[in-house]
């Protein structure tokens, strides 16, 4: 494999379908990373991020068996933006450590990393070589969330409100998907997407 490897953002708003589209794309052949799932190892117990949350934020945040307290942190995370960045400034530099470790070590024609904050984060355009939005509209968007992860509504409205808009996104967008519709619907448009990735891929190697 080449040193640089043909990188793809894949990102898009909560529960707007980043997580099926990567899906997809990796039973093509694609390498994907997600950087919730890094995240989520980072709160695991014993993950690095523990003790720098425990400092912050007090064994409020931690259950019993020493990992993060999701559920703890999102209602503190979404309801006051202060204790957000704090957060994000505690766990966002290590994603970004292990994201570049893991996309370096990827095996496969090109790699996909998988950015909820994607165009939130700095110097974003020199990062990717095309910057993937899988969109729908924000009343879908919460209706698969809540039904996913039971929810309130107010509280997927909350999250929804500190990420960027659509519009921001579709503006920042080389490739948007429309997940409007059907999972067929999105696989067909992430499978015409893989092709040009690849022959881009190859291009460029
Ligand atoms: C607040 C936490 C504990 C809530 O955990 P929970 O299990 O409910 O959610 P999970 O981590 O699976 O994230 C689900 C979705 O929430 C949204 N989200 C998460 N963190 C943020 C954030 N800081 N700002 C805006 N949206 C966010 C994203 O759309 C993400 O896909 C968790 O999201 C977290 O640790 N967030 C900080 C790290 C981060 O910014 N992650 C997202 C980018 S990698
Ligand atoms: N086209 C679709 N039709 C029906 N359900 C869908 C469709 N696309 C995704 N879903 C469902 O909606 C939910 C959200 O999708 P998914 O998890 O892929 O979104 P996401 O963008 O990765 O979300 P998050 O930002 O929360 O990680 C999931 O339960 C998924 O199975």
């Amino acid at each position: 494999m080449n040193s640089h490897h043909f990188l793809v953002g894949l990102t898009g708003g909560i529960g707007s379908g980043k997580s099926a589209a990567a899906d997809r794309l990796a039973e093509l052949g694609a390498a994907v990373i997600d950087t919730d799932l890094i995240a989520h190892a980072l709160t695991a117990p014993g993950g690095a991020a523990i003790e720098p949350i425990r400092e912050a934020f007090g064994n409020d945040v931690i259950t019993a068996d020493g990992a993060l307290d999701r559920k703890a942190m999102r209602d503190l995370a979404f309801s006051d933006p202060q204790a957000r960045r704090q957060l994000e400034a505690i766990i966002h530099p290590a994603i970004r450590a292990e994201s570049d470790r893991q996309i370096r070590e990827a095996c496969g024609p090109y790699a996909v990393l998988v950015v909820p904050l994607l165009i939130e984060s700095n110097s974003y355009r020199e990062r990717y070589d095309r910057i993937c939005v899988v969109d729908c509209p924000v009343d879908v968007q919460i209706a698969r969330v809540m039904t996913r992860s039971h929810l309130p509504e107010d509280q997927v409205r909350a999250i929804i409100a500190v990420q960027s808009s659509r519009e921001e996104k579709l503006a920042a967008a080389d490739d948007v998907v429309d997940n409007s519709g059907d999972l067929a619907s999105l696989y067909a448009q992430v499978d015409r997407l893989h092709a040009r990735y690849l022959a881009a891929a190859g291009a460029t190697s």
